[in-house]
């Protein structure tokens, strides 16, 4: 039992904020085993913390919160995608963890989407690790075994309801001054075709056709509305909320609503792993079209405007 504990603890120690995951073995922490032990037995919750990720793991009911914390609007820079990825993965080889809540730490945000500022004047080497790391979020988050809630505490344009959208289920707080969508086409931009496949699986094809012409960005009651969330709460009950939906899609056997939701994802899963490369090369083509660098700087311009 504490040995289990130990090497569960060990998988979920603190990274090194940006590096990778860190080589700890259980020799290393021989010196610490007593203490270690005797605290985790004492407390059921475990928290980890990385610059832009926090991690708070129940172990009595196998639910562990994830926040995005990168203020001011949680905007998926490569250091959060990539804390994103190792916390998730370490989340899914911990057998005590069953069920992730993704939500925000930032007030009225859940998040901006990916940030903009990685998408302009970089050079083609940046554009490509960029992307890499934004299709292995999404691999890791729409891929994972664990049952996934996106509580959205908050706006949640582009890849924020990218995000959104490859969790499980989707509660919403009811502020009309949230919005949700994927708005790229404002940019001037083209959504990616994985992210047209998730939507369109989501909210089926003739809404997301419309949807993502328009670039549209919907109010919390008009995005039920579509079934782009599934809840629409009072903002202050969106987390027992989300907490209290994990805890019924948890009283299934893991076994078969894994299998199950493998079976729904793997072939969106599959097109992306397959055309991994060529979606790299696309994206640093497309990416580095004056044009397109013109429409993103202008946008931010107008950003920068519209917040002054
Ligand atoms: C053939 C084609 C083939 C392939 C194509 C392949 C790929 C193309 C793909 C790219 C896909 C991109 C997906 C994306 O996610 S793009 C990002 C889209 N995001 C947005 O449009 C959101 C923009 N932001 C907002 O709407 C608002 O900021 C807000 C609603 C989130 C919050 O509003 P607030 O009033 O609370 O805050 P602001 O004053 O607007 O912002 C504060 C601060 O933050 C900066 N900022 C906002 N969003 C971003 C962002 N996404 N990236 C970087 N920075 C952002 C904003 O400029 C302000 O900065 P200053 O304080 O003024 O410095």
């Amino acid at each position: 039992m504490i040995a289990t504990l130990l090497i569960q603890h060990e998988k979920l120690e603190q990274l090194p904020s940006g590096g990778t995951l860190s080589p700890y073995g259980v020799h290393q922490k021989h010196g610490q085993i007593t203490s270690q032990a005797l605290q985790l037995l004492s407390s059921q919750r475990r928290q980890f913390s990385n610059t832009y990720i926090s991690v708070k793991l129940d172990e009595t009911s196998g639910v562990a919160v994830m926040k995005l914390k990168r203020p001011p609007v949680n905007s998926l820079n490569m250091e959060l995608l990539t804390e994103f990825a190792i916390n998730l993965e370490k989340l899914e080889i911990d057998r005590g963890c069953r069920g992730v809540i993704l939500t925000s730490a930032v007030p009225r945000i859940f998040s901006a989407g990916l940030d903009i500022t990685e998408m302009c004047g970089k050079n083609a080497d940046h554009y490509g690790e960029f992307w890499r790391a934004v299709q292995e979020m999404w691999l890791k988050l729409y891929g994972s075994s664990m049952v996934t809630i996106a509580a959205i505490n908050g706006s949640s344009p582009a890849g924020g309801c990218l995000m959104a959208l490859s969790c499980d289920y989707r509660i919403i707080a009811n502020n009309k001054k949230y919005t949700i969508g994927l708005n790229e086409t404002q940019l001037g931009i083209v959504a990616p075709f994985w992210f047209k496949d998730i939507i369109t699986e989501v909210i089926g094809h003739r809404a997301a056709e419309r949807s993502l012409q328009l670039g549209m960005l919907y109010s919390p009651t008009d995005a039920l509305k579509i079934g782009l969330v599934d809840e629409v709460v009072a903002e202050d009950k969106v987390q027992s909320t989300a907490s209290a939906v994990m805890a019924q899609w948890l009283t299934l056997p893991d076994h078969a609503r894994q299998i199950t939701k493998s079976m729904m994802r793997k072939p969106s899963l599959d097109r992306l792993v397959t055309h991994r490369e060529a979606d790299i090369t696309n994206f640093v083509s497309y990416i580095t079209r004056d044009s397109i660098q013109k429409s993103l700087q202008m946008y931010m311009e107008m950003l920068k405007k519209k917040g002054r």
